[in-house]
């Protein structure tokens, strides 16, 4: 814990589907104002531990908190109110609806009268630079603008902390240069605690000042980027999987660094 406490923390959390340990014992703590990297192979764990923070997942043991807080068992869309938000692999947005209401919806989910709502969607397109999507039809959206837009709507209302589930997934390296710009301004101008889960290894050690590892529902390594750059356990974790990329582009990083 930071000496505020003004963190989102798993805390030896375990979870488990028909006899598969999903996660065992994961303790991770994502602090307000910085980006926290979660990496590790497909099926590590890493969407059900969003899953546990963001109240999708019931906590099978151990604990969540909010600043704090005990907030295990608290509905998901309460925990959006508590300024907990997320995105999801698939954009889910609204497709039959244009962008603006998209995020309107959503901040008269969170609350806001419908006018405060279409206020505070234009305020967040714009500071997205992407206010000249407000009309168009979601489902009529390129991949990357749609992902644009599902991050705006996660920032409707400004939550604590923000949790993206492979933001960067099908960008090019231009397109994940621009989004590491918003998510840098999101931690830096907003203040909110975000926890990035990519496979793009690169840009998660460009921006997380802490990044853990998952593999297997087992936290395997903690630390900062040249600590991740630098272990054999990652190398070892990624080997022979389907994202076996990542070795060599951790020793790249390793090299550069
Ligand atoms: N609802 C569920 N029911 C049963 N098994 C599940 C469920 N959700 C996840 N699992 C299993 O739990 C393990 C962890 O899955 P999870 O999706 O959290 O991994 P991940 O690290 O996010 O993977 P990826 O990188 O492929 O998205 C996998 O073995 C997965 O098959």
């Amino acid at each position: 814990m930071t000496s505020q406490g003004l963190e989102l923390v798993a805390r030896d959390v375990s979870v488990q589907f028909d006899g598969l340990k999903a996660l065992s014992n994961v303790t991770l703590a994502v602090p307000r104002g910085r980006i926290t990297g979660l990496i590790g192979p497909n099926g590590a764990g890493k969407t059900t531990l969003i899953n546990v923070l963001t109240g999708f997942q019931p906590v099978g043991t151990g604990t969540v908190e909010l600043e704090g807080a005990a907030i295990g068992g608290i509905a998901a869309h309460k925990l959006r109110r508590m300024g907990v938000a997320r995105t999801f692999q698939s954009g889910r947005l609204f497709r039959d609806l244009p962008v603006l209401d998209n995020l309107e919806v959503t901040g008269v989910g969170l609350g806001q009268s419908r006018r405060d709502a279409i206020a505070e969607a234009r305020r967040v397109l714009t500071w997205l630079g992407i206010s000249p999507l407000a009309a168009t039809i979601a489902g009529a959206l390129p991949y990357t603008d749609e992902r644009r837009v599902a991050i705006g709507r996660a920032i409707m209302c400004t939550p604590r902390y923000l949790l993206l589930d492979e933001p960067a997934a099908g960008m090019s390296e231009h397109e994940s240069h621009d989004l590491a710009v918003v998510i840098k301004r999101i931690a830096g101008e907003l203040g909110i605690g975000v926890l990035l889960i990519e496979h793009n290894i690169g840009l998660v050690l460009e921006l997380c000042e802490r990044i853990f590892v998952l593999d297997s529902g087992e936290i395997i390594e903690v630390g900062a980027p040249d600590q991740i750059r630098r272990s054999d356990a990652v190398r070892h974790a990624y080997m022979g999987t389907q994202q076996d990329e990542v070795v060599p582009a951790l020793a790249e990083e390793a090299a550069a660094s």
